[in-house]
């Protein structure tokens, strides 16, 4: 340590407590209390500096504009709107509620956009008040519903973009990876039968191009591009050149039907992070060249000149800025193999429980994601034991850590730091067995500040009506 999976401002200090950005965790445990995200500023600024920096040269280099998104469900908050923003990416909003954190913030509807595969009208309603500068549509209804809210506003037509499925399937768990084609997101690329409503065609047209040409039909929306995301914490970046060559092939295909060059292609976002020691991230000075060279060799192919594309990196930038403090309460040896006369060949898995668990953390009991701890407060020589790191809810699956060395000697009010929780931790938190949320605590150049406070028995309270 200090290294991946930890975010770059994390260190030891002399005494052996962990620092953040100079900010000593104990006395953020102090001033905070536990569970707590801390989120290094600094290393999610420069993450976020790093993608747009990296795209944008690579993207230039094959004659290409890139614009990069930060993709807010992994983590917004005002302040986190505004550093990205400020560092030049826009906001990716999944719903009408990362849509009002990103206004907020003052970032500029222009430089926001809309997902969502079940749209209320309300959120439509509002992105197009504020002025966005994409509406990401999903399906074939939408496409008229989108239509009829701008008709209702009588402005500008609304740009949209539609959002296929190349059938490329990558990522790390099934629930993340979003292009294959049995799923609710998008519409597909594959013909499956169904014949073309628009533009009077008699062939058979994929769900994408029968979209497509609906929205070219109707005068209240500009067809602005076409959306592809294959999926979440992909370390194999091959599939990001695949999708991306079938979505140029579906540009090429309505170019030749229609006469319309769509201008701008969205690759989505799903760059994978380190969570355990040794464990690489996906280089993004390395990835932007290989697609920006792959999009240019597939335009070439199809004798298509190179649209706008755009990218939604939410991981990637909020995830090894995050660790979350935990106080260690319970600590259990528990035998957990061997014959039972054997004590020699007995496995012990010590539980060691923390104040949170998978409230604050739900990505271990969904995805099976593995995470690593450390003791934080203190370094110990003790000898090491195989621990599991648990929470506190009424649960078996409630785990943070599956398997982790920690010292023997771990005990109640030791502090542990869990790595690379920045991205879908606070995000995916819920209230179970009504435990109040943690706060968000960025630190920056020695200072701490709560960006999100921490819930209380209050607040849950407060919402029942008795
Ligand atoms: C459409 C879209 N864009 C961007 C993202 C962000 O993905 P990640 O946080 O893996 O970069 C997601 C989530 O997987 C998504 O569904
Ligand atoms: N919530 C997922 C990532 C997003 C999934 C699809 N948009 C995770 O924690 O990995």
């Amino acid at each position: 340590m200090p290294g991946e999976p930890w975010s770059s401002g994390v260190r030891r200090g002399p005494d052996g407590a962990l620092t953040v950005a100079g900010v000593d965790v104990r006395d953020l445990a102090v001033a905070q209390g536990t569970p707590a995200y801390v989120l290094d500023e600094a290393d999610l600024r420069e993450r976020a500096r790093s993608y747009r920096r990296a795209f944008e040269a690579a993207f230039a280099e094959v004659g290409a504009g890139v614009d990069v998104y930060y993709a807010g469900k992994a983590f917004l908050s005002v302040a986190v709107a505004r550093w990205v923003h400020a560092e030049g990416l826009r906001v990716d909003t999944a719903t009408g509620g990362e849509l009002a954190v990103a206004l907020r913030a003052g970032v500029p509807g222009e430089h926001i956009g809309l997902h969502g595969n079940n749209k209320s009208d309300a959120e439509i309603a509002r992105a197009l008040d504020a002025g966005v500068g994409r509406i990401i549509v999903d399906s074939l209804v939408e496409v008229e519903r989108v239509a009829a809210a701008s008709r209702a506003r009588g402005g500008a037509p609304a740009p949209v973009m539609i959002r296929v499925t190349t059938g490329v399937h990558a990522g790390g768990h099934e629930y993340i990876s979003t292009a294959h084609e049995d799923q609710k997101f998008g519409l597909s690329l594959a013909t499956d039968g169904r014949v073309a409503t628009g533009a009077g065609s008699q062939t058979e047209d994929s769900p994408a191009m029968t979209a497509l040409l609906a929205v070219l039909a109707h005068p209240e929306l500009e067809l602005l591009g076409i959306h592809s995301h294959i999926g979440s914490q992909i370390l194999d970046p091959s599939g990001f050149e695949v999708a991306a060559r079938k979505v140029l092939e579906l540009r090429a295909a309505l170019a030749q039907r229609t006469g319309f060059l769509v201008p701008e292609v969205d690759l989505g976002g799903g760059y994978g992070i380190a969570y355990l020691p040794g464990e690489v991230a996906l280089d993004p000075d390395r990835i932007a060249k290989d697609v920006a060279a792959s999009v240019a060799a597939s335009s070439a192919d199809l004798g298509t000149p190179l649209p706008r594309f755009s990218i939604e990196p939410g991981r990637a930038i909020v995830g090894p800025a995050g660790l979350t403090l935990y106080t260690v309460g319970t600590v259990k040896p528990v035998r957990v193999g061997g014959p039972d006369d054997e004590a020699e060949s007995t496995i012990v898995r010590t539980y060691v429980s923390i104040d949170g668990g998978m409230s604050d953390n739900i990505r271990p009991a969904l995805y099976g994601a593995d995470y690593h701890a450390e003791l934080a407060n203190r370094l110990s020589d003790a000898e090491p034991v195989l621990a599991r790191v648990v929470g506190k809810h009424c649960e078996s699956g409630d785990i943070v850590v599956h398997d982790v060395l920690l010292p023997g000697d771990v005990r109640a009010g030791d502090l542990l730091a869990v790595a690379a929780t920045g991205a879908y931790g606070r995000s995916m938190a819920s209230n179970y067995n009504h435990v109040p949320r943690p706060p968000v605590v960025a630190v920056t150049d020695g200072e701490a500040r709560v960006l999100v406070r921490r819930e209380t028995e209050d607040d849950l309270l407060a919402l029942d009506q008795g």
